[in-house]
């Protein structure tokens, strides 16, 4: 029954350029839903709020560092897949130091958000979109 799935916590983010562009991330091989593209983040850990969750994870997989005052939150995702229940706050970044640098061996790519449906994605983050679209 779906009520025994336990829900998952992750943070994602929209990192969006100068030019309204959005940076997706692609997950690498041998990971759960390898080759699509995703909005950088990570789950949640014990103590964490889902900011810092952010702060870490864009620290770790880019290389860049931003601050609680610079994610605002913009929507979420739920989405049952099959062992649990993704429950995904995303949050908007346009102020971040550093240059986004693949730490993880991941590729990146800066999309515009009316051209994010060219890149599978994860089937969580697809009603994402229209939110994005219509904030840039
Ligand atoms: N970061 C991120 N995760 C997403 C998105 N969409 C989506 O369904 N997910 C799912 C994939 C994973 O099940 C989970 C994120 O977990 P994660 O990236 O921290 O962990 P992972 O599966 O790569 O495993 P690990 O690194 O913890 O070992 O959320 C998204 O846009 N961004």
């Amino acid at each position: 029954m779906s009520a025994e799935k336990r829900i998952l916590l992750v943070s994602a983010c929209a990192l969006v350029d100068t030019d309204g562009r959005v940076l997706i991330s692609q997950r690498p091989e041998g990971k759960p839903l390898a080759g699509l593209w995703e909005f950088p983040g990570g789950k949640v850990e014990p103590g964490e709020t889902p900011e810092e969750t952010l702060i870490r994870e864009l620290h770790e997989e880019l290389g860049i560092d931003t601050k609680v005052a610079c994610l605002a939150p913009l929507t979420f995702a739920s989405h049952s897949y099959e062992h649990f229940h993704l429950l995904m706050p995303l949050f908007v970044c346009r102020r971040f130091s550093g240059v986004p640098t693949p730490r993880e061996g991941q590729a990146l790519k800066w999309v515009k958000p009316n051209r994010l449906r060219e890149f599978p994605m994860p089937p969580a983050d697809e009603p994402l979109i229209p939110f994005l679209i219509d904030l840039l």
